[in-house]
Parts: C-alpha cells; sequence; structure tokens
C-alpha cells in the first residue's frame, strides 16, 4: 500500500482529482468504483469545475458504486442515486445510462445483487475504486464480521454506521436498518483502490488498516493483500501512525 500523506481535506480532495483525471483522460474506456459519503464530496466538486474548464470530458467513462440503502426510491433525496446525481452526475456530461447504482427498491434483492455483478464483469471490472473507511473499518457497506469471500449482497446495517449516517436524515428512525453493497471480494478484484481518509475521527481506523491484523473484524483490513492500494489520507487522520 502506498501512503500518501497530505495537509487536509482540500489537498486530499485535490490529489485524489488530479489523479482520476489522469486516468480519465488516458484511457480508452476507464471503469471508476464511486463512494458516497462525506469524504469523496470534496473530489467531486473538484472534478466538477476540471470539466467546467474543459480540462476532462466524462462521455467514455463507466461508473459503479458502491452501495445503496435498501428501501428507498432513487428520487429519494438520502439515497446514493440522489446523492451522485446532485453531487457528480447531473454537472459533468456523463449519460446517465453508463452511470450504474445498485437498485435499493428492486423487488427482488438477491436477484440485483447477481445483475450488478454481472454488469461489472461485462464491464471488464473497476480499473479505480474510490473508497471511503468507515469508523468500524467498513469498506462500502461491508460491516465487520462479512466474508472477504463475499460478492454484491444485502446487509443489516450495524448500529454505529447508522448512528454515524444519521446526520442525513431528518431522525435515526429514518436511516434503513439495511444496504445493497458491492462485497469485499468484489472490491478487492479492483484492478486499483483509491483509499481516501481524512480527519482526527478517522485516526484509529486508519491506523488499525495500516498496522492492524489482517481479520474479517475489521473489513479494511484485506486492502494489505491488494496489490494496487493509494491511500491518499490527510494529517489529522495520519495522527495515529
Ligand atoms: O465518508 P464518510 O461519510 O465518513 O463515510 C465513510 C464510509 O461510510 C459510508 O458512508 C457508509 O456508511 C461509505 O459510503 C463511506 O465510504
Amino acid at each position: 500500500m502506498e501512503l500518501i500523506k497530505v495537509k487536509d481535506y482540500n489537498e486530499m480532495s485535490k490529489r485524489a482529482c488530479s489523479f482520476i483525471i489522469e486516468k480519465v483522460n488516458n484511457m480508452e474506456k476507464p471503469v471508476l468504483g464511486l463512494a458516497t459519503g462525506s469524504t469523496p464530496e470534496g473530489l467531486y466538486q473538484n472534478l466538477i469545475e476540471k470539466y467546467q474548464k474543459q480540462e476532462v470530458t466524462f462521455d467514455h467513462v463507466q461508473t459503479f458504486n458502491l452501495d445503496e440503502y435498501v428501501g428507498l426510491k432513487k428520487d429519494d433525496p438520502n439515497s446514493y442515486d440522489y446523492y451522485m446525481n446532485e453531487k457528480l452526475f447531473k454537472h459533468i456530461g456523463i449519460p446517465r445510462e453508463q452511470t450504474h447504482l445498485p437498485s435499493g427498491d428492486a423487488a427482488d434483492l438477491s436477484q440485483e445483487a447477481l445483475q450488478y455483478e454481472s454488469l461489472i464483469q461485462e464491464a471488464g471490472n473497476i480499473d479505480v475504486q474510490i473508497l471511503g473507511l468507515g469508523l468500524n473499518g467498513h469498506i462500502g457497506f461491508n460491516e465487520p464480521g462479512t466474508q472477504f469471500s463475499s460478492r454484491t449482497h444485502i446487509v443489516q446495517l450495524d448500529e454505529s454506521t447508522r448512528n454515524a449516517n444519521a446526520r442525513f436524515f431528518p431522525t435515526i428512525e429514518d436511516v434503513p436498518k439495511q444496504a445493497i453493497t458491492m462485497g469485499i471480494d468484489t472490491i478487492m478484484q479492483s484492478k486499483m483502490i483509491v483509499l481516501l481518509v481524512s480527519g482526527e475521527k478517522k485516526a484509529n481506523a486508519l491506523s488499525q488498516l495500516i498496522d492492524g491484523e489482517v481479520t474479517e473484524a475489521f473489513p479494511a483490513s484485506i486492502l494489505q493483500t491488494h496489490s494496487n492500494v493509494m491511500i491518499i489520507a490527510d494529517q489529522a487522520a495520519c495522527s495515529k501512525l
């Protein structure tokens, strides 16, 4: 794993943006894996600015998001579909049919999970997967205890994850209890992984990811075994290393 230490959130976002643009501009058909949460918002803002300055285009790009809440419709302001559209897709001229998220309101969620896996394979797998880091070591919505061999599946969200994400919802009761997420093995099949980590509250998790044992009790620890991982982390997040 390569660790790039940067000053703060802005630097992290800019660094990630330059890296993605370099890939997108130099690949014929790049396949990007995207994440939600607060961490990548700065990256997406930077990408929008670069698009507006005509330094990058996205019409040849396909995207696959990590996860989606179960039970929310695409137009629900708390769905990840809505988040991605508002914070990135509608600003960068990417054809919506080239963007993919698992559908959290599919009638048959198991079938949806299988189909999502097939779509990723058909696209030739993910070239660069952007990841955030959960406080408990989750990646995507793969909570502690998830098998490393997992593929796209339905998960019960930990109370700690529901609490951490409650800030986006009117009340904690409104936070869904389930999600559909790429599995750990799905994420690990990405050719490259870029993990973004910012803030002091992530410092313990980052230290455990880098120096802890590889265990299903801390899902992100599996990244130690991937051959091409770049971590871009700010000073606060690196404070326990
Ligand atoms: O970036 P945040 O908001 O700290 O979230 C970290 C991770 O947790 C999730 O939001 C899921 O809880 C992921 O999508 C994200 O990568």
